[in-house]
């Protein structure tokens, strides 16, 4: 095969050049419309120009089957071509013995395979492809081609059919480039004309009506509503979430919030950078001398890598010398270098460095979760569900590995890949080396291609999981209700329920991941076996000695590993991220209610609370409080009364501010409870709520939960002033009896005298009572309102008390109605009155006189004459 020596030197480099360039931009402009794909199709992306979104997206006309089909043929036979071309230079081989194919011939046809192939995959794998990247790529295949087969034939000057035959396919191939750049040049303008007549190349992609693209509605954000279809980035898989439960919609809700925010999904995964403090370790310098040393390890470990089979590769050689002699050196420094590469040498040490950075991980997501959950509002906690909660500070802390993950474990296996390449080329040839391109790219395009696969299956799974755990954890903290409805088997029917779902959504999952895992072990095998034969072949025909065959032997391993982790990395990353998108939710969760910036502590010197045209509401749609006003003058005690749901807890509520006030303000002693800190805020409170929950520890701890330096003494004498403390010694352990779950060993009266010898230990400087003696029987109730005036002398009180008995002797009476006030004044002046206040006691005592024979007597000119006998004496 002459070839003058100049355009010999251009054809060598064409062949090398071209085919790489063709496939460098069809991957370039794939992973740019993958990016922008993905977004599209997660109704993520959001370009603004002028407050509108004008992103390109593919034509209406782009999946259409006959410029598919169409482009696949085109694409088959470009390939077609080249697999004729190097079956015409093998049969040249065949029948001209010693006849070889010139190097960069052999790189071109394989590489232009490889690229043009990975065409054909792209058009046929999706149902709406982005052509630019094929066009482009195509133009630029032309482009090169037509060149190449110019010089080709000019550089042959000995004309036989196997020559003629390449020649023509060479011209077959340029002539298909061609078209396919026609066609698609021409199916481009027509998709233009289209969108110019439709008037939406520039339309929103937020079709949903707003004014400027604006997303009025959660159900009408995302360019192409209601489509599952996959497009070019085959991201449907990522992004769409069909079919599943409503927690995940809601994550997907905020996590389209979070990308318009930040405008794109590199954004997205920006947000993650909050995981970074946590995981690395800036102020540990133990740790950090951990991450050192596996550093070292890592860096030791890729020379290994190399060292051990070349060292295999030369005792073989000094064996084949047949001089006799024991290579004794050359094993001693195999042996030693074995011994380091092993999971006995290095890894050990690599092993217990691990442990201290993960171990550090782990604490500081565990502890920052931890902290963030428990310093949320009251209104995260009432929506929450404890078990999905648990569960994602428990997937969530997946990510701990992440950080050591991508240094230590991702970066070494591009090096490793790098030399791995080079070496093989020194060992053999770049015919090795493209094997080894051929079946790592093959391998790590399988990979992603199972992972985007996996990864909606993985979120159903994730899903199913959260649920289980969340079915049996709700069953279980009912367990008092479940069997009050004697719905035991309905709960087991509930959780079986759920695990089937899970074990459905696992078996997807681990079958998406086991195929894939499947493939991609065959490709392994097969370019083991063409690199094997490639071997065999070369040291057969005596090129290369047999050392090098036994070197690649072995050095196959170092190469299959980071091979199989590149690609389980991809799959490891993206779990990783999708796993702890609960967590980053979470983390993403502001507490409603915090501390303002430089915001003070509470000073309280007499207890003065002023409510000042409180306005309130749970829900925007509906007022809870409208327009409160009152005050408490320093020890006074207020009562709140009304009938249910007037909204009593809730004054309670924004006094204790579990929520901010909508309007108006709540002051104490003239400090505004916005403006101090919450934690000296509350701390000023002693309250008794109405249902008292307990820890499942003993009745001293539970008691000195409030004063946690408490005397066991002190203890006992707040429990006296409860009158619990005889109760407490008739309990087989005493004060080291444990109260159960919540408290539920305790009996109601009990469990809040429990909680009164709490608010007594405490010493508040202001108390609340929230129905604190609803559950106390009269007498034992006589005995605690002693123990209350002992509480509350000199103290702010406010009291709800259903039971107006209790309240007659209040300073201040509140009559709440619909979240209004609408009476106020001491018992007497209410009665007075004559107005609701005095009907809520009429309700009540018709009530008592049927349950305890009370009668009423009510003068019926004069209300506030009202007389009352009681056998009961509550009045
Ligand atoms: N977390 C909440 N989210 C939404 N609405 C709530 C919430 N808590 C209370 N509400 C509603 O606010 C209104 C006032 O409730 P609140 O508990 O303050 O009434 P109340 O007067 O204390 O009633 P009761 O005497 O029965 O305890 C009710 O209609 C109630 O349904």
């Amino acid at each position: 095969m002459a070839r003058s020596a100049n355009d010999s030197t251009a054809l060598q480099t064409l062949h090398y050049i071209a085919p790489a360039c063709v496939l460098v931009y069809f991957c370039a402009a794939r992973a740019i419309a993958t990016c922008c794909g993905y977004l599209v199709n997660s109704r993520f992306l959001k370009i603004i120009v002028d407050g509108r979104l004008v992103l390109h997206k593919p034509s209406k006309s782009a999946g259409g089957a006959t410029r598919r089909y169409t482009a696949i043929a085109l694409l088959a036979g470009i390939c077609a071509t080249l697999v004729g071309q190097a079956i015409t230079y093998l049969a040249r081989s065949l029948a001209e013995p010693g006849t070889w194919a010139p190097q960069d011939a052999v790189v071109y046809l394989m590489v232009s395979v490889f690229a043009y192939g990975s065409l054909v995959i792209g058009v046929a794998e999706t149902s709406s492809p982005l052509w630019h990247p094929y066009l482009g790529a195509c133009l630029l295949g032309a482009a090169f081609e037509t060149p190449i087969a110019v010089l080709d034939l000019l550089l042959h000057n000995t004309k036989n059919d196997f020559v003629f035959s390449r020649l023509a396919l060479q011209l077959c191939r340029t002539a298909l480039l061609v078209a396919f750049c026609l066609i698609g040049s021409w199916h481009a303008r027509q998709d233009r004309l289209t969108q110019c007549d439709q008037g939406d190349e520039a339309a929103p992609l937020l079709s949903n009506g707003a004014p400027n693209g604006a997303p009025t509605a959660a159900k009408s954000y995302g360019a192409f509503p209601g489509t599952d279809e996959e497009y070019d980035d085959g991201s449907s898989d990522i992004g769409s979430d069909a079919g599943d439960p409503d927690e995940t919609k809601d994550l997907k809700k905020k996590q389209l919030k979070r990308v318009e925010e930040k405008g794109s999904w590199i954004g997205y995964v920006k947000e993650f950078k909050i995981f970074i403090p946590m995981l690395w370790p800036t102020k540990n310098r133990f740790v950090q001398g951990c991450l050192a040393v596996i550093g070292l390890v890592l860096f030791a470990e890729r020379f290994l890598n190399v060292l051990v089979p070349r060292q295999l590769g030369i005792i073989t050689e000094k064996l084949t010398e047949n001089t006799g002699v024991f290579p004794v050196r050359e094993v001693a420094i195999w042996g030693i270098l074995s011994y380091l590469s092993s999971r006995a040498g290095l890894s050990v040490v690599q092993n217990l460095a691990e442990l201290p950075v993960q171990q550090f991980a782990y604490k500081s997501i565990g502890a920052e979760s931890f902290a963030h959950i428990m310093g949320l509002s009251m209104d995260f906690h009432n929506d929450k569900s404890s078990g999905e909660l648990i569960r994602a500070v428990d997937q969530g802390q997946n990510l701990q590995g992440l950080l050591e993950f991508a240094l230590f474990q991702v970066a070494p296996m591009f090096i490793d890949l790098g030399i791995a390449f080079v070496y093989v080329y020194i060992l053999f040839d770049i015919y090795m080396s493209c094997i080894l391109a051929f079946v790592g790219v093959a391998y790590i395009w399988v990979g992603a291609k199972t992972t985007a696969w996996s990864v909606r299956r993985r979120r159903r799974f994730n899903t199913a999981w959260r649920n289980e755990s969340k079915v049996q954890n709700e069953a279980i903290n009912n367990w008092q209700t479940v069997s009050h409805f004697n719905r035991g088997t309905y709960e087991c029917d509930r959780y079986v329920k759920s695990i089937d779902e899970f074990n459905a959504a696992e078996m997807s999952y681990f079958m998406a991941y086991f195929i894939g895992g499947g493939a991609q072990s065959l490709i392994m095998v097969l370019g083991r076996l063409a690199a094997s034969f490639l071997a065999i072949y070369r040291v057969s025909q005596g090129t290369v000695p047999l050392g090098n065959f036994i070197t690649l032997t072995a050095y196959w391993r170092s190469i299959e590993s980071p091979l199989a982790q590149v690609s389980w990395s991809i799959r490891r990353v993206t779990q990783m991220l999708t796993d702890s998108e609960r967590l980053l939710q979470l983390f993403q969760t502001k507490a409603t209610v915090h501390d303002i910036p430089d915001a003070k502590d509470i000073s309280i010197k007499s207890g003065e609370v002023a409510f000042e045209n409180v306005d309130f509401a749970y829900d925007v749609r509906k007022s809870t409080l409208k327009s409160v006003s009152f005050t408490a003058k320093p020890g006074q005690t207020v009562a709140l009364v009304g009938e249910t749901g007037g909204g009593k807890s809730t004054i309670l509520k924004l006094l204790y501010r579990y929520y901010d006030v909508a309007g108006g303000s709540i002051k104490i002693d003239q400090q505004d409870i916005r403006e101090v800190t919450l934690d000296s805020l509350r701390n000023s409170f002693g309250m008794v709520p109405q249902d008292p929950a307990l820890f499942n520890v003993s009745i001293m701890e539970n008691v000195r939960y409030a004063r946690l330096d408490a005397t066991d003494e002190e203890v006992k004498d707040a429990c006296r002033a409860a009158a619990i403390h005889d109760k407490i010694d008739t309990f087989p352990d005493g004060y080291k009896s444990t109260v159960g779950e919540r408290g539920v060993k305790l009996s109601g009266g009990e469990l809040q005298r429990v909680a009164i010898a709490r608010a007594i230990l405490r010493q508040p400087k202001i108390v609340l009572l929230d129905e604190a003696t609803s559950m106390i029987d009269a007498e034992t109730e006589a005995t605690i309102q002693q123990a209350f005036r002992r509480l509350t002398a000199g103290r702010t009180t406010f009291i709800i008390a259903h039971r107006l008995s209790t309240i007659q002797h209040a300073d201040l009476i509140l009559v709440i109605n619909d979240g209004e006030v609408i009476e106020r004044g001491t018992h007497e002046e209410l009665f007075r009155l004559n107005g609701k206040y005095v009907a809520l006691w009429s309700k009540q005592l018709s009530k008592d006189v049927k349950t305890v024979g009370t009668t009423l007597h009510v003068d019926e000119q004069d209300p506030a004459q009202l007389e009352i006998d009681t056998t009961a004496g509550s009045t």
